[in-house]
């Protein structure tokens, strides 16, 4: 058959499939229109019987019914309406593009031939006839894992074996056929090729058409409790995630919600860019947040560093022992041992105040609390100590009663007030003291509220002084030494660590083990309704925090991923990371993929990028052709100024959008000013607060993060910039770029960028 031939069949085949669709459409808006129309129905009738039940001030036994019946009804119907309006959409979406792929196949051994066609989701007709299987059904995953002949699938019964004859990819856009392969008839993919070739956009873009089987391990994984990925810049780690929830929210449809489902990402701006992948696949977005939210909600009053400020220290701080051991999972566990510690002493507490004086001493709670025996957990003796304070409390009720403030409240209290105290309207009392003592009690009752909460809440306790205290005793635990810490060095830093919280500041060092020191006290055991936590960029997190992000979700499976090379944040540790996370789940339990291929960039950015890196042997680049990164060394800064505003206008005239990146906030609002001044046009990107603009951009490196860009300048890669640590960073920024990589310095190039071989770009000067 010729390709023309195939394509009219399969066109032909397409207009049946969305004839199909469009009259499911009209039953969905018909669905819709009734329901509409029997609420209003309802409503009506319902406010005519309420108007008739009101007759007598009450609703008569027969309204009441009604009532009750026609609320039923109404939610029914509401909800119908709720449903429908929800397949509408989806339907909506699959008219454009019911599907993207075909299979022909027979299971094994005697199946009679079987074609399937594989779309965003599910579609049938009438007769539950299959018209398109969803990407994320069992029999899907043969598009994704295997090439023709002989593979194997799982369902729900065990692995079914099947013979592909054709695996057959579209493109189709408004209900056309673009254009169609069959994969056994290409070299490479055509199909994948396509879609990269494609412009950056605000938006995150699915991948569910193209997955990769070695991305596709990762989306259908449901055994691991630690999957850990690997993956160069631009292998699809994001993308694979995105893809891994949706299939997750439909394997386990019944039984997981999208609110069970958390996602760790490096920074708003990046939850920005990929809010809209799941809502596109007819799917929930999960909860969001980047670790310096999570832990800050925590504490509110509390002033925690920014992510700017976070960045500009790492920058800063060449070796610093003290937060080495502060970061590393022995901290953790030298702070897991201490509260066994504390079951004898060491803990700190709160004077309980009321009305500015002193009722129960810090004195008498710590009698209290260290008054339980030896057998008593931490948790048991602060609930222990919560139920003698509120007693003791209620003991000093009755000396409270007879305090010269409660008669003089009583009788400044008008006759309403009064009477708002009574148990009833006109109770009786049998003689004036007696009524006196209950509006006392009641009075004492009302004023002690708070210092219940305050007991209920924990508030005795002085974790500020007692985490101190562990800091103090941190050097008679572990060989500081062995940290390469020395004692003087270590008292500083407790001094900072004060003198911060004075000023209600806290660093994001410090705020973990200072959340974990209370948590330990008071027995919180995590969230256990979280089933699963995705951490992305994990080489920006500190062993410490990792490990307390466990303790605080105690029965999630986690899926982190990162690239040892990108890391921004966290110094010198990246390689031992992996080790040091495995060492917190079982063995068994624990998968490890490593993604090699990148597809978000030419061949050329990836071969030029893969150069910058002293272990990048790794990375295979898509074989997807573009122009060699140029590099220009201008002699002084507005030479460089104005080659980045030839090289933006050119990236225009060629349709790429650009972003010029920047190693700090300060150079990229300089570069800002510059250019507006010269009157071009182009947003500057501060704060992860802000969301990502159309159009050209300048924005500093640690923003940039996860991002892509169709073109990218990389401003003042001059020597003397950047130290030899600062070689990821550089990594990370080249790596932003999908189609096209301008580099810019003046006087001489970084040495992280002159060592690459040079004919992997092309140079000059100006
Ligand atoms: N299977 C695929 N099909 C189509 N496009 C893909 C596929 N995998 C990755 N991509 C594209 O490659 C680019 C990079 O993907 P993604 O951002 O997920 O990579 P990453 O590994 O998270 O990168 P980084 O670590 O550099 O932030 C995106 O444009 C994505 O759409």
């Amino acid at each position: 058959m010729t390709k023309q031939t195939i394509k009219q069949q399969e066109q032909a085949h397409l207009d049946e499939v969305v004839q199909l669709i469009q009259q499911s459409e009209q039953k969905m808006e018909h669905n819709m229109s009734t329901a509409k129309a029997d609420i209003k129905e309802i409503d009506r009738t319902f406010g005519d019987d309420v108007h008739i039940g009101m007759g007598d001030d009450s609703v008569s036994m027969a309204g009441a019914l009604s009532i009750h019946q026609q609320q039923q009804m109404l939610a029914e119907r509401n909800n119908s309406w709720q449903r429908s309006h929800q397949q509408l959409g989806v339907l909506q979406k699959l008219e454009k593009t019911p599907y993207f792929a075909r299979l022909d196949f027979q299971e094994l051994p005697t199946g009679k031939p079987e074609t399937i066609y594989i779309g965003l989701s599910s579609f049938t007709d009438q007769n539950n006839k299959f018209w398109v299987y969803d990407w994320r059904a069992p029999i899907s995953s043969i598009y994704y894992d295997g090439d023709l002949g002989r593979i194997s699938y799982q369902t729900p019964d065990g692995q079914q074996a099947v013979d592909v004859h054709l695996k057959r990819q579209f493109i189709i856009a408004d209900g056309q056929i673009q254009t169609l392969y069959d994969t056994a008839e290409t070299i490479g993919d055509q199909m994948l090729l396509e879609v990269l070739d494609e412009k950056a956009s605000t938006q995150m873009k699915g991948i569910v058409s193209t997955i990769q089987r070695e991305q596709n391990q990762i989306i259908r994984d449901t055994e691991s409790n630690l999957l850990f990925v690997q993956g160069a810049a631009g292998s699809g780690k994001t993308s694979a995630i995105m893809q891994r929830i949706a299939y997750l929210l439909y394997r386990y449809r019944k039984k997981l919600t999208s609110g069970q489902v958390l996602m760790f990402s490096p920074n708003m701006l990046f939850n920005d860019y990929i809010s809209h992948v799941l809502p596109e696949m007819g799917e929930q977005n999960m909860v969001q947040m980047t670790y310096l939210q999570y832990v800050a909600r925590r504490l509110p009053k509390m002033r925690l560093q920014t992510l700017f400020e976070q960045f500009e220290q790492t920058q800063q701080r060449v070796h610093d022992p003290v937060a080495n051991l502060m970061e590393d999972l022995d901290f953790f566990k030298l702070e897991t041992n201490y509260a066994k510690i504390l079951n004898s002493g060491g803990v700190y507490f709160r004077d309980l105040k009321f009305k500015g004086r002193v009722l129960i001493t810090k004195e008498k709670i710590a009698q209290i609390y260290y008054g339980f025996g030896p057998q008593y957990k931490l948790i048991n003796r602060i609930d222990g100590t919560k139920q003698q304070l509120l007693k003791l409390l209620n003991q000093r009720m009755g000396q409270e009663m007879r305090k010269k403030w409660v008669q003089e409240t009583i009788e400044s209290l008008s006759s309403e007030q009064l009477r708002a105290l009574y148990d009833y309207p006109d109770q009786e009392f049998t003689n004036g003291d007696a009524e006196q003592r209950f509006l006392a009690r009641k009075l004492v009752q009302k004023a002690f509220k708070p210092l219940i909460r305050q007991i209920k809440q924990n508030n005795f306790l002085n974790i500020t002084a007692t985490y101190q205290r562990f800091l103090e005793v941190v050097p008679q635990l572990v060989k500081i030494s062995h940290y390469e810490i020395k004692g003087e060095q270590w008292q500083n830093h407790i001094q900072e660590f004060q003198q911060n919280f004075k000023e209600h500041k806290i660093t994001i060092n410090e705020i973990s083990p200072y959340l974990y020191l209370y948590d330990l006290l008071t027995g919180y055991h995590g969230d256990s309704e979280m089933k699963f936590v995705f951490i992305d960029e994990i080489q920006d997190y500190t062993p410490f925090q990792l490990a307390y992000l466990k303790f605080n979700f105690p029965r999630a499976r986690y899926t982190m991923l990162g690239d040892l090379n990108q890391s921004i944040l966290v110094q010198n540790k990246t390689n031992s990371l992996l080790k040091e996370i495995a060492r917190l789940f079982d063995a068994p339990k624990v998968r490890v993929v490593q993604l090699t291929h990148s597809y978000r960039s030419t061949k050329q950015i990836t071969e030029f990028t893969r150069g910058l890196l002293t272990h990048g042997e790794k990375i295979v680049p898509f074989d997807r052709n573009g122009d060699l990164p140029n590099i220009t060394v201008s002699a002084d800064e507005p030479a460089m100024s104005q080659t980045a505003l030839t090289q933006l206008q050119q990236n225009q005239a060629d349709g790429y959008v650009t972003a010029i990146i920047t190693k700090d906030l300060a150079q990229a609002q300089a570069v800002y000013e510059r250019f507006t001044a010269a009157g071009q046009k182009l947003t500057l990107i501060k704060s992860e607060n802000q969301r990502l603009a159309n159009g050209n951009l300048v924005i500093p490196a640690y923003l940039a993060k996860g991002l892509e860009f169709d073109a990218v300048i990389m401003w003042n890669m001059s020597a003397g910039q950047f130290s030899e640590d600062d070689r990821q960073l550089i990594y990370t920024i080249a790596s932003r770029a999908m189609h096209r990589l301008s580099i810019l310095a003046t006087g001489t190039l970084e040495p992280i960028i002159a060592q690459v071989p040079a004919q992997l770009s092309t140079q000059k000067h100006s």
